[in-house]
């Protein structure tokens, strides 16, 4: 049986979209109210494409629906794989009229939505979320793109969808640790926007890494509800929306330094928050409490606490330098205002953050 829970709206004026929330709707929501022309083509991958193809197909009764599968992974989150939809738009003789899907992940919908950007100049695309992580993040506000070997998704572009999709069922296929790594991206939100978001999940968190439907339900519906608002108010991330990357400026350094997928980006993520914690405590803006607040909540949602074994502050510092938010080579972090409020700043003090990058790199 299937349910709707939630549905919201991200208001961008003609750009404006509805976020669908429910269980069971793969394949019981009709989705061709958001497809303009005949022609669909659905994105996915080779561990999506098994389990959720053919419902994902039944959305779109009438339409005449083909299936590009990319290889699995962030490593893949690259030029020549980006290509593979392209060469499946040309072959099936997709028109600038075609929708395209994005089923799967945070990769698939970031390539999807890229390809959707480019293909012809700019055709529609429509957002089908199957991991926590994309359903509470990635697959709101229309930052799509791909990774360079230098730097995480250094190439890419804003193109918002037109309709997202969200079917808590399929989490049910999804292993724990990339539940976790969801959880990394729902403790953001409660970190920059929602203190009181914050107690809830240190109330919630087992029934979240069980996957109960209440809690999930909820965290998801709260995620994107912050998500949307950060977004109507700075679609293009002129000022405010720089906050949804708390954790994010260690966490890109981390997944490069690493090599794309052998962190996840929720678990860098998860790590770079407790860093930016960490300075933000140094900074004197948060209490030393606080700071431990922040890694405990990490922890509770099964994440690791510290970057990689070998990784040291030149490292850091070195990845960090071509981060997407620096303005005339200065490094911008965000770092906590307070507990539930986040700022973008350059003006962290050189021996805080030093102090932090030792610290954290102290095996
Ligand atoms: N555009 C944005 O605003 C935004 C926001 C956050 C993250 N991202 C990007 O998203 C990516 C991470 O996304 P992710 O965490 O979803 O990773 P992912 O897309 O790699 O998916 C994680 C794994 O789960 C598998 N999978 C997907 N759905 C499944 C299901 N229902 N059952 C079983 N397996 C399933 C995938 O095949 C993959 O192996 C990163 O590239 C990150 O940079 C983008
Ligand atoms: O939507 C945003 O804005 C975000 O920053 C959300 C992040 O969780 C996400 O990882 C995003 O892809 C990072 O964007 P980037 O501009 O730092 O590459
Ligand atoms: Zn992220």
């Amino acid at each position: 049986m299937s349910k709707i829970l939630h549905q919201l709206i991200v208001d961008l004026g003609e750009r404006s979209y509805p976020i669908i929330i429910g269980q069971g709707l793969l394949g019981e929501v009709d989705l061709t109210p958001y497809v303009t022309g005949s022609q669909v083509m659905i994105v996915t991958n080779e561990t999506v494409a098994p389990l959720y193809q053919d419902k994902a197909r039944e959305c779109f009764p009438g339409k005449c629906v083909d299936l590009v599968t990319l290889p699995d992974g962030e490593k893949y989150k690259d030029w020549q794989t980006l290509n593979l939809i392209f060469d499946g738009l040309l072959e099936k003789r997709h028109t600038r009229k075609t929708t395209l899907v994005a089923l799967g992940g945070g990769v698939v919908g970031d390539m999807g939505g890229f390809a959707a950007a480019c293909y012809q100049r700019g055709v529609p695309f429509i957002q089908i979320p199957t991991t926590l992580l994309s359903q509470v993040d990635s697959s709101v506000g229309g930052k799509t793109g791909i990774n360079h070997p230098l730097g995480k998704n250094m190439i890419g572009a804003f193109h918002q969808p037109e309709a997202v999709l969200i079917d808590t069922n399929s989490l049910k296929t999804l292993p724990s640790r990339e539940v976790s790594a969801g959880l990394a991206e729902v403790i953001k939100y409660g970190l920059i926007r929602d203190p009181g978001f914050l107690d809830w999940l240190e109330v919630n968190m087992g029934r979240l890494v069980a996957l109960e439907d209440e809690a999930v339900g909820q965290a998801i519906f709260r995620s994107c509800t912050c998500k949307a608002e950060v977004v109507a108010k700075d679609e293009r991330e002129g000022g405010l929306r720089a906050i949804l990357n708390l954790g994010h400026t260690f966490g890109h350094a981390i997944e490069t330094f690493s090599g794309y997928g052998n962190w996840l980006h929720g678990e860098a993520v998860g790590v770079g928050m407790i860093m930016a914690a960490d300075l933000s405590a140094r900074e004197g803006t948060i209490t030393r409490e606080e700071r431990a607040r922040v890694a405990r909540l990490v922890s509770l949602a099964g994440l690791p606490e510290r970057p990689p074994e070998g990784m040291t502050p030149d490292d850091f510092m070195n990845l960090m330098a071509v981060d997407k938010k620096n303005v005339d080579g200065q490094l911008r972090l965000v770092l906590l205002r307070a507990m539930g409020d986040a700022v973008v700043t350059a003006d962290a003090a050189v021996e805080n953050l030093s102090a932090t990058l030792a610290g954290f790199c102290r095996h």
